[in-house]
């Protein structure tokens, strides 16, 4: 597992993240050594291309300043793959994942193939993905800026200062789960179905990699589950709390329902340090964290998991086809999620935190 090395996305941005360099020694940072990064780009559809294109620009100008540079391959994923190679993410694409130090991933999804069966669709890719590369962890920074404290929808002084990092379970939970389809049952009426499930060993290397992320921000880790309804919450309960009395005991674990946690973001978000949750509370409490933040425009993602792997570096919005080909996209989502890719995959700290606060100054 990759927790003890993982660094915080704090405001404390001065320590020296170790991410990536731990936990892939030897095995990739060949690459890195001769002073040459392989990155696969991912634009997918709506606004990705606009957003890849503002990112790769920024990225050529990192390197120009600093001693690396990167060597760029573009592959394909959800509709345009589906378009190309009517695959929503091929081997060719997955091949030149694995290969690379490290991914880029823009959006994808959108009108053209929202009545494609399952299998068919863009977000299946995207799935496919992240399951096939192990990237079991989501971290989801939700910091607001000085700056943009206006933009945010809720008051100056709720608002200001937040900092919470939301650590997203990312291959398991409903999204996964057997059993699934629609059915007939014998009365004639159809009925839907999916399954909620984790394993103690999924839940326990998510909690491990939430404890080592609070451990290197405020000691303070809220677990969002719905244990008062699910069994599967139940146990997530059980093993977040035996995993920290084992291991993390400085750490203050709090545990809150989905509906309160919900509500509690709006209400005093700044009450939260790093929450941990599954893969469905995530999807939905880091869209909330947000509009904290002022705009899903702001929000980057690292995916991360498999050490002998690349991690994906992607933002937290999706295809936004409603302003695609507008040149109205906020590109700052996935500028910040190429930081996070220089901190946590390719060891470049320095280069993270110029890019960091570039975005800032802009
Ligand atoms: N990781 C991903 O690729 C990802 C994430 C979420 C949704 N999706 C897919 O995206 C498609 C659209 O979904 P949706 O509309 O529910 O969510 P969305 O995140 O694409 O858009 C929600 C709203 O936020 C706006 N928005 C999003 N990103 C923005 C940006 N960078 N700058 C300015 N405005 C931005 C959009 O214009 C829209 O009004 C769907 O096909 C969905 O499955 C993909
Ligand atoms: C498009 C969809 C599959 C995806 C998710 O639910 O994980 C998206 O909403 C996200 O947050 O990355
Ligand atoms: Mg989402």
């Amino acid at each position: 597992f990759l927790h003890p090395s993982f660094p915080s996305l704090s405001s404390t941005r001065m320590q020296t993240p170790t991410g990536r360099r731990h936990r892939t020694e030897g095995v990739r940072m060949a690459v890195g050594a001769k002073g040459e990064y392989a990155v696969t780009l991912l634009p997918g559809d709506g606004i990705g291309p606009e957003i890849m294109t503002a990112t790769v620009g920024v990225l050529e100008v990192v390197a120009a300043k600093a001693s690396f540079k990167f060597k760029f391959q573009d592959a394909l994923i959800g509709g345009a793959a589906l378009d190309a190679m009517d695959d929503p993410f091929p081997d060719t694409s997955l091949q030149a994942c694995q290969s690379s130090d490290s991914v880029l991933l823009a959006c994808i999804g959108g009108y053209k193939w929202d009545k494609n069966p399952r299998e068919k669709r863009p977000e299946t890719g995207l799935l496919k993905m992240r399951k096939t590369l192990g990237l079991f962890a989501n971290l989801r920074p939700a910091k607001v800026l000085p700056q943009l404290v206006s933009a945010s929808t809720l008051k100056p002084e709720v608002v200001s200062g937040v900092d919470i990092m939301v650590v997203r379970e990312l291959t398991g939970d409903v999204y996964f789960g057997t059993p699934k389809g629609i059915r007939t049952g014998s009365d004639g009426e159809r009925e839907g179905f999916n399954n909620m499930i984790y394993k103690e060993s999924e839940i326990r290397r998510i909690a491990q990699v939430a404890y080592g992320v609070a451990e290197k921000r405020g000691k303070k880790l809220c677990s969002v589950d719905k244990a008062n309804v699910l069994d599967v919450s139940q146990l997530w309960r059980e093993v977040v709390t035996e995993e920290g009395l084992r291991h993390h005991p400085d750490v203050a674990l709090e545990h809150m329902y989905v509906d309160n946690a919900a509500m509690q973001l709006i209400r005093n978000p700044k009450q939260f340090d790093t929450i941990v949750c599954g893969n469905l509370f995530g999807d939905i409490l880091s869209d909330e964290a947000s509009m904290l933040v002022g705009s899903l425009g702001m929000l980057p993602s690292a995916s991360l998991g498999d050490p002998r792997g690349p991690g994906v570096f992607e933002p937290c919005h999706g295809s936004a086809p409603d302003i695609a080909g507008e040149d109205k996209a906020n590109p700052l989502a996935m500028i910040l999620s190429a930081a996070m890719m220089l901190r946590y995959d390719l060891s470049q700290p320095q280069a993270a935190e110029a890019l960091e606060a570039a975005v800032e100054r802009t």
